[in-house]
């Protein structure tokens, strides 16, 4: 699978949205801050979490899927996109989903379910369950849907990095982590009335409702890898006792609507003493961003 096969599938599934993202086209753009807390001195070594005072960051909140017109509603992933300013010019990127698995073990697998998608919209019946049968990886995310109703806010749920990164500076051990924000303001789920009920349109009014109140927050949270612990399948969760190591709090103080516009949100921009891993998924990720941010910024 090549990073154009993505686009020309999600540009099938979603339709033809010119100047919008191919994927998590609606959303809502923010800024606010990061504040490293991170308290074991390795950490310290590394760039993002070297200093205790706040960063400025840009973050964005979006449904999953090229439909800018989505239902608020649907049993889908939400998005966070995290651009953090490191004081030295670097510049630390974080984009995760609501769920913590991905649907497929490398893109191949995702993709061969987003064609089964696209052939079962153009009628043959079955094409997604029969794919699902022989790819229980691809499944795994649909199944973690139906078990989690969506957030009833974009901050009211925790996110998920999903892939593994690798921490440490040169000369240092090298751990394999994952990251997770867990929002101060609890979980909250909607309930099946409320998914019956509500309007298409409600997650961007509730931010902004919330932000009134003051800045909404999350945790930035990480878990090291254990031995045997899959490092580069995104559709497998590592057990539920890790530990989860504190990293510092990132900070989301108000709606501004431009603020993301000619950003790309590419999850391989990384500080130093942070690296991506060997994931295939998340390898594949930057070239499918860029060929996406190219065409709406020239308005295809
Ligand atoms: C083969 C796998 C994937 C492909 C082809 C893909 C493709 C895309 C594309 C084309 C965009 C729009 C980029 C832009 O115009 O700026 C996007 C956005 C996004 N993707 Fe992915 N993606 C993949 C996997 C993932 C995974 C594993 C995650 C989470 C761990 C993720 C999270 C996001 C988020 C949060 C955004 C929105 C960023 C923003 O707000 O601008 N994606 N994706």
């Amino acid at each position: 699978a090549q990073a154009n096969d993505f686009i020309q599938v999600f540009e099938a599934l979603s339709g033809q949205h010119p100047g919008e993202r191919k994927g998590h086209a609606k959303g809502v753009c923010t800024i606010g801050s990061f504040r490293p807390s991170a308290g074991e001195p390795w950490l310290k070594e590394l760039s993002l979490f070297a200093t205790e005072q706040a960063l400025p960051a840009q973050v964005r909140f979006s449904m999953a899927g090229g439909d800018p017109f989505v239902a608020d509603t649907s049993r889908s992933p939400r998005g966070i996109g995290v651009r953090i300013e490191l004081p030295d010019g670097q510049v630390h990127q974080l984009a995760g989903l609501s769920t913590p698995v991905f649907p497929g073990k490398d893109p191949d697998s995702f993709l061969g379910l987003l064609r089964a998608s696209l052939a079962q919209r153009e009628g043959e019946t079955g094409a997604v369950a029969r794919y699902l049968q022989q790819h229980p990886d691809a499944a795994r995310q649909g199944q973690w849907l139906k078990q989690h109703n969506p957030p009833a806010s974009y901050t009211s749920v925790n996110y998920f990095g999903i892939h593994s990164f690798i921490f440490g500076n040169q000369g240092q051990q090298k751990r394999f982590g994952r990251w997770e924000l867990w929002p101060v303001d609890g979980e909250q789920p909607l309930t099946d009335a409320e998914m019956a009920q509500l309007p298409d349109d409600f997650l961007q009014e509730r931010l902004m409702q919330r932000l009134k109140t003051g800045p909404a927050q999350f945790e930035l949270k990480l878990i090291l890898a254990e031995e045997g612990d899959p490092l580069l399948d995104p559709s497998l969760q590592w057990p539920d006792n890790r530990p989860r190591v504190t990293l510092g709090r990132l900070s989301i103080d108000s709606v501004v609507a431009s603020a993301c516009d000619r950003l790309n949100f590419d999850p391989n921009v990384l500080s130093k003493g942070i690296a991506a891993s060997d994931d295939p998924v998340l390898r594949l990720r930057s070239a499918a961003y860029a060929i996406s941010f190219g065409k709406r910024l020239s308005g295809r």
